[in-house]
């Protein structure tokens, strides 16, 4: 029931007002392909999860077509601990045994990816779960023989994704892959399997959703807006490092496959999507070639 007062609260005519200055991007974004990558940082507590879940329901809302892709790097950790399993990062990727990706699957397709796709119905929206291995989403081989079963997308069979969202469904991807030969099971990094997704979807856009405001400088400040050249100077000097590697490469990637931007945000900022797509301020680091 809407609250009908006669004196007008100047917080209502703020919100009228940022809803009309969002017509333009409403526009612009009208049936885009959004690819969202959820980091298990960026994903906190269940709040921050209701609200990223009422952000992508608001895309599909409003006829964009979100799809999102998640990680799960600290619950994997929570599990390995439990079961007294040591796990290693090379930058930036989990070196990978037989029973470490056991339990990557295990806690990515069953727990993470479920967590999601209820947060995403409980704001009203349709969501369906599924991995890399689904319909032969993404087929994989070895990423480097030093991280064990870590794959490296190869083949990629996205028409699975477009009969969901045509069909006013949100697909929520694992980040798990299946081998070439079909028997092996390959544990890909969220950003890496988000950048692949993206590209042969040929996205509008990437978004990366990180526990950080966005690609920060030597001197620690963040860069709104970064050229693929910036980048590679960056990673070669030592500025981006840890897991912001495969987050940048993986942008670098998807730039060449045909994505128009790619964006490195900060996910626990409150509304972070929307404050990207629908607002002149946008938010964090916006990947893409210069501009003439
Ligand atoms: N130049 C940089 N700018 C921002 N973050 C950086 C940079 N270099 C390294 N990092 C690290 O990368 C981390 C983000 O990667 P990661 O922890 O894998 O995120 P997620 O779990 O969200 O995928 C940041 O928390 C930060 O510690
Ligand atoms: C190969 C590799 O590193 N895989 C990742 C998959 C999950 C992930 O990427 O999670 P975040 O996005 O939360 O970091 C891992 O095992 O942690």
């Amino acid at each position: 029931m809407k609250k009908r007062t006669p004196d007008m609260n100047r917080d209502w005519i703020v919100t009228a007002r940022t809803l009309s200055e969002a017509l333009p991007y409403l526009q612009r974004y009208s049936g885009a392909v959004v690819v969202v990558k959820f980091g298990g940082n960026a994903m906190g507590d269940a709040d921050a999860m209701a609200a990223f879940a009422r952000d992508i329901v608001l895309m599909k809302q409003v006829g964009m077509n979100p799809v999102v892709v998640h990680g799960g790097g600290p619950m994997i950790n929570e599990m390995l601990d439990k079961l007294g399993i040591k796990s290693e990062f090379v930058r930036g990727k989990r070196v990978t045994d037989q029973r470490t990706v056991e339990v990557v699957e295990m806690v990515l397709t069953g727990l993470v990816n479920k967590r999601i796709v209820q947060a995403i119905m409980d704001e009203g929206g349709r969501a369906v779960g599924l991995s890399g291995k689904d319909d032969d989403l993404m087929v994989a081989e070895v990423d480097d023989p030093e991280l064990g079963f870590v794959g490296r997308p190869v083949e990629m069979n996205v028409q699975v994704l477009r009969d969901l969202y045509s069909a006013g469904i949100i697909p929520v991807v694992a980040p798990v892959a299946t081998g070439m030969d079909m028997l092996e099971t390959f544990n890909v990094n969220g950003d890496t399997a988000a950048g692949a997704i993206a590209g042969a979807l040929k996205a509008d856009r990437l978004l990366l959703l990180t526990d950080v405001a966005g690609v920060k400088d030597a001197s620690g400040e963040v860069i709104t807006q970064i050229t693929p050249d910036q980048v590679h100077a960056m990673i070669a000097d030592g500025t981006i490092a840890g897991g912001m590697i495969p987050k940048t490469e993986t942008a670098l990637y998807a730039l060449e496959k045909g994505v128009r931007a790619v964006v490195i945000l900060d996910g626990r900022l409150p509304n972070a999507c929307l404050l990207e797509l629908f607002t002149e301020h946008g938010a964090g680091s916006i990947i893409r070639e210069p501009r003439d």
